[in-house]
């Protein structure tokens, strides 16, 4: 077996986004029959009244992109945080399989965030685009960003200072890496490898940060004029009721803040209009966030089947035991019991593991694993990593389908179908008409589009569609 030595940056071109399951970007049958595709090239045709589109947009991956331009960001970010040198670059590099993030045995290593795009791998492409016999296969993707270290102290600038809360501030949700592994070689910054309390000191700096930001906005709004004056000088009703929200929201989040809990355990007891006050702090407890148990290699195995019983089990030694797995290590345990009092979720990684995959062979990388015990990547590693973020941001897949491609698209939970098809044009959206939509399942079951259609399954879905998870679309629309 081939080991890899550490990977030092700038020693690889960075590659397209999709790399995580490359094989998913190859051409499928391209097949002859137009007849037989989904999405026919009558869909493309314009006509004097309105168009019917599919996918006729190619997708834009990026390697490197301007961090903090949200106006300008298509896809959701989420940063990686934790305390220095535990594994955030290496983990980073193998989630963009580029060596671009400078990942090295010392801390604060990282200074300037990287942004990397990483496809979402979704195994419905490939039965989808061999229903549709497409040419391609274009994955959706999310942005992960490495971010720099944080200490204790971080929020009153310890460290390389607070700066870096605030690329952790720009970002949607948060993949909290803790140190699981052990190695003399690899220095940790408190001396020693104990994964709950470098967890309690990162969630400690980011409740003290949100803390300082609240009770400075509290402070800024005892300033402002009473909003009963304001509304008698003429203010809108509306106006004063979202100062009262915004209020009586930065009291309950500076309460659950001093009891150091995290807003986002919480968030749900807000009122809408609570909640909406308190978008603009960016409040980094707020987010959503999972835990990365960055484990050795001979640990993984062990690692992911524990960590993949659901977070609120309260152990996972009989788990382990009944997938015929040896226990975990007791870090490993202890991150886990320790996320499951916050329900968060915490998924098994090694990002040594992965970097060295990035390096072998198909071959190799499938004896690389059985020799640590691993069968199925898809519960391990990065392709677990990255569902579950997907997930954790509470993310939607809808599919395009038809002969040139097919194509996943994210939108929010509760998206409605104009804004869904705003997602692939802002035409599409502006001048919406309808969407026929067709269950992923029911088309798979169908067979072809046109079987699907003579058995009714293909709806004719208006404005106030709720988009659902696996919908294939073809929208109508005039502008
Ligand atoms: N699972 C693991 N097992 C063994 N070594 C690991 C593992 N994960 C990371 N390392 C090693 O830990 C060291 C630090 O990694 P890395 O530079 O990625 O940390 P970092 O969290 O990005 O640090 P910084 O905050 O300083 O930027 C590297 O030498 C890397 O090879
Ligand atoms: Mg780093």
């Amino acid at each position: 077996m081939r080991r890899v030595e550490k990977r030092c940056s700038c020693t690889r071109q960075a590659i397209t986004a999709g790399n995580p399951f490359s094989s998913a970007m190859t051409p499928v049958n391209t097949g002859n029959d137009p007849a037989a595709f989904i999405g026919v090239h009558g869909f493309l045709r314009s006509t004097s009244r309105h168009r019917l589109v599919h996918t006729p947009l190619r997708v834009a991956h990026r390697h490197r992109v301007a961090f903090g331009c949200r106006g300008l960001r298509s896809k959701l970010q989420t940063g990686l945080v934790g305390l220095p040198n535990v594994g955030k670059s290496t983990l980073f590099n193998a989630l963009c399989e580029q060596a671009q993030a400078q990942a090295a045995n010392f801390p604060f290593c990282t200074v300037e965030p990287n942004v990397g795009v990483v496809a979402v791998p979704d195994a419905r492409l490939d039965e989808l685009a061999r229903v549709g016999r497409s040419a391609r296969i274009v994955p959706t993707a999310l942005e992960f960003v490495d971010i720099a270290g944080l200490v204790a102290g971080a929020s009153r600038g310890e460290g390389l200072g607070n700066q870096f809360l605030s690329n952790i501030r720009q970002c949607d949700a948060v993949v909290h890496v803790v140190r699981c592994f052990q190695d003399d070689q690899i220095v940790h910054v408190a001396g020693s490898v104990d994964p709950v309390r470098d967890m309690e000191t990162i969630g400690l700096e980011l409740a003290l940060a949100d803390a300082a930001q609240v009770e400075r906005r509290r402070q800024r709004s005892a300033r402002r004029p009473a909003a009963a004056a304001v509304a008698s000088a003429g203010g809108s009703a509306g106006a004063r009721l979202m100062e009262e929200a915004e209020r009586s929201a930065l009291d309950r989040v500076a309460e659950w803040l001093d009891a150091a809990v995290p807003v986002r355990q919480r968030w749900s007891e807000l009122s809408s209009e609570e909640q909406r006050s308190l978008q603009p702090l960016g409040l980094l407890t707020a987010k959503p966030m999972l835990y990365a148990a960055n484990v050795a290699d001979v640990e993984l195995a062990d690692a992911a089947a524990a960590l993949n019983t659901s977070p609120s089990s309260s152990s996972t030694t009989a788990a382990a035991a009944a997938e015929g797995m040896g226990a975990p290590s007791p870090q490993v345990e202890a991150v886990r019991a320790y996320a499951a009092r916050e329900g968060a979720r915490v998924v098994a990684v090694s990002a040594q593991v992965e970097s060295e995959l990035a390096e072998l062979t198909p071959d190799e990388r499938r004896e690389y694993l059985e020799s640590l015990g691993v069968c199925d990547m898809d519960t391990v590693g990065l392709r677990a990593l990255i569902r579950a973020t997907y997930d954790t941001l509470a993310l939607r897949t809808y599919f395009t389908c038809g002969p040139e491609e097919t194509r996943a698209w994210t939108i929010r939970r509760g998206t409605r179908a104009p804004q869904a098809a705003g997602v692939i044009h802002s035409d599409f959206e502006r001048g919406f008409i309808r969407a026929e939509t067709v269950g992923y399942a029911q088309l798979i079951d169908a067979g072809s589009l046109a079987t699907a259609r003579e058995r009714g399954l293909v709806r004719s879905e208006g404005k106030e569609y709720v988009v659902q998870e696996g919908d294939v679309m073809l929208f109508r629309f005039n502008v």
